[in-house]
C-alpha cells in the first residue's frame, strides 16, 4: 500500500473515476510503442505499476514521434509523460518526479569505422539523431564541434548512416539490441556517451497533485519491480553449447514457480527470489559453455571488443592466446568420448589456474580456447603465460580408469602489434597457434610481425 497523505487520498478518491490521458511516443521501441495499435514498451510497464498502485485509469494519446509528444503535452493535450529526461526547457511547463530509469546511449556506425576513444575525434563530423532528444542538446553543448543531423524516429536515423549522410548515429543501448534491423544492416558500436540520461515522469504544471502522486509511486518501485521490466527486455541469444535438457528443466522449474506464484501471494518475495535465480542460470547458460562452464566464443568476442575499446583510452597491450590440445582425438579415440569431456573440464581448470583474475578464458569449441590478457605491460610477460599455461597442461590427467597426457600448441597475437580489430586479433593468434603446430607442436608461437590488415 502506497502510503498518502490526506490530500492525496482525497484527490484520489475524486479521480479514480476520470481517465487521465499520457502523450505516448509510438515510434521509440523498446521504451514506446504500438503493437496492433496498442502501447507497449518498457515506459508502458513501469506505467502499469503506477496504475496498479495509484488505482487511476490512464489513457494514451498516441503521437507519431518524440517531438510530437513534446508538443502534445505542452499543448495541454496530455497531463504527462511516463519518461522523460529533465531538460531546463522543459522544465517551463513540467515538473519531474526523481529519476526511475537510466538510458545508455551509444554511437553506431557502419563497420569500417574505427571505434573511439574521445568525442572530440568526431570533430567536423555529422552524427545523427533523435530531434528535440534530451542527448542531442546536450552533445551540442559539450561538443559543439560535432554536426547534428536531427530525425524524428529511429528508422530515419538508421538510414542516415546507411546512405552515407551521418558518420555515426547515437542509440539508446536498449534500442540497438532490441532492434532487428541494425543488424540486418550489420552497425556496430563505435563508441558510448558519458551522459546520464535520467528518466523520471514528466507532469505539466498546472496538476501538481498528480504530480504528487507520481512521485509516490516511482519511489514505491522496488528491486523487484525493475528486475522485472528489465529481464522482459533483456535480449540473449542461445548459442549452440547449451545443454537442452538442462534449458527445458529450468524452463518447466520457472514455469512450475508461477504457477506457484498465482495460487499463493502469501510467499511472494521467496518465490521471485526464486526466479530470478533460475533466469539468471539461464543468461549464463547462454554465455557459457556447457560442458567446461567456461565464457563461449560470443562472449569472448564480446570481452576482446569491449578491452579493445578500453585500450584505445588506456594504451595497454591487449593479447589473445589461442591454445589448441595437441593429440586430443587420440584420447576420444582409445577411451572414449566421456574421457575427452573429462580432459577438457580439466584442461580448462588447469588453463584458469594459470591465469590472473584480470585475465579471460573462453572455451570457442572443440578443443579450442583463448586466453584474453589485458594486464601485461610487455609482449615477454604475455609469452610467459603462454608458458605456464603450455606447462600446466602438459601433466598427466586422470579419466576415469585412464591416465592420459596432452600436450597445447599455443598462439599468441597482441594489439596494438598485429592487428586492431578482434577478428583479425583473433586470426592472427589462430594462424600462430598452427605455427606451433607446424613446428612440432607443445610450443607456443608469437604471430609474424605483419598486420593483419596489411597482410590481407
Ligand atoms: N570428447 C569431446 N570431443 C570433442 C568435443 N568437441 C570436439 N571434439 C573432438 O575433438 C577432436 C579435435 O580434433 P583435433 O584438434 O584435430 O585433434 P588433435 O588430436 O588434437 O589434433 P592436433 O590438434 O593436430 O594435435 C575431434 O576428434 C572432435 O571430434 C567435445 O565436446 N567432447
Amino acid at each position: 500500500m502506497l502510503k498518502l497523505t490526506d490530500a492525496q487520498q482525497q484527490w484520489l478518491t475524486q479521480h479514480q473515476q476520470r481517465q487521465i490521458k499520457y502523450c505516448f511516443n509510438a515510434n521509440w521501441a523498446p521504451y514506446d510503442s504500438l503493437k496492433d495499435g496498442k502501447p507497449q514498451g518498457i515506459f508502458h510497464d513501469y506505467l502499469g505499476i503506477f496504475t496498479q498502485r495509484l488505482g487511476i485509469e490512464f489513457v494514451p494519446h498516441i503521437t507519431p514521434d518524440w517531438t510530437a509528444a513534446l508538443a502534445a503535452v505542452q499543448r495541454g493535450d496530455c497531463a504527462f509523460l511516463v519518461g522523460a529526461v529533465k531538460t531546463p526547457e522543459r522544465e517551463a511547463f513540467l515538473n519531474f518526479t526523481s529519476p526511475y530509469f537510466s538510458m545508455y546511449n551509444v554511437l553506431v556506425a557502419k563497420p569500417d569505422k574505427p571505434f573511439i576513444g574521445s568525442l572530440d575525434s568526431l570533430n567536423g563530423k555529422s552524427i545523427s539523431g533523435p530531434r528535440n532528444g534530451a542527448v542531442m542538446q546536450w552533445l551540442a553543448k559539450e561538443h559543439p564541434g560535432i554536426k547534428q543531423v536531427n530525425v524524428v524516429t529511429g528508422d530515419e536515423t538508421l538510414a542516415l548512416v546507411m546512405e552515407d549522410k551521418a558518420y555515426a548515429a547515437v542509440s539508446p543501448l536498449d534500442s540497438f539490441v532490441a532492434d532487428y534491423k541494425w543488424q540486418i544492416h550489420n552497425l556496430k558500436i563505435i563508441g558510448k556517451l558519458d551522459y546520464p540520461y535520467p528518466i523520471s515522469v514528466a507532469v505539466r504544471k498546472d496538476q501538481p497533485e498528480l504530480f504528487s502522486l507520481m512521485e509516490v509511486a516511482v519511489n514505491s518501485l522496488g528491486e523487484a519491480d525493475h528486475a522485472a521490466i528489465t529481464r522482459k527486455y533483456q535480449s540473449f541469444t542461445v548459442v549452440e553449447e547449451v545443454d537442452y535438457r538442462k534449458l527445458a528443466g529450468i524452463v518447466a522449474v520457472a514455469l512450475a514457480l508461477i504457477g506457484y506464484l498465482y495460487y499463493s501471494n502469501r510467499r511472494l518475495s521467496g518465490e521471485i527470489a526464486r526466479r530470478q535465480r533460475a533466469e539468471a542460470e539461464l543468461v549464463h547458460l547462454a554465455h557459457h559453455d556447457a560442458l567446461t562452464g567456461l565464457p563461449s566464443l560470443r562472449m569472448g568476442m564480446a570481452q576482446l571488443d569491449a578491452a579493445l575499446l578500453r585500450s584505445q583510452r588506456t594504451r595497454k597491450l591487449v593479447g589473445v592466446l589461442f591454445i589448441d590440445l595437441d593429440g586430443f582425438k587420440a584420447v576420444n579415440d582409445n577411451w572414449g568420448h566421456q574421457a575427452g569431456d573429462a580432459l577438457l573440464k580439466q584442461a580448462a581448470l588447469a588453463i584458469q589456474s594459470s591465469l590472473r583474475s584480470s585475465d579471460m578464458a573462453a572455451r570457442i569449441g572443440g578443443d579450442e580456447f583463448i586466453v584474453l590478457l589485458e594486464d601485461a605491460d610487455k609482449v615477454e610477460d604475455m609469452m610467459v603465460v603462454g608458458r605456464k599455461i603450455q606447462q600446466a597442461l602438459a601433466c598427466t590427467f586422470s579419466v576415469g580408469e585412464a591416465s592420459v597426457q596432452v600436450t597445447a600448441s599455443i598462439g599468441l597475437a597482441v594489439h596494438p602489434l598485429h592487428a586492431n580489430d578482434a577478428e583479425s586479433l583473433m586470426k592472427m593468434a589462430d594462424q600462430a597457434m598452427y605455427e606451433a603446430k607446424r613446428a612440432g607442436k607443445n610450443t607456443v608461437q608469437m604471430a609474424n610481425n605483419i598486420r593483419q590488415e596489411q597482410a590481407g
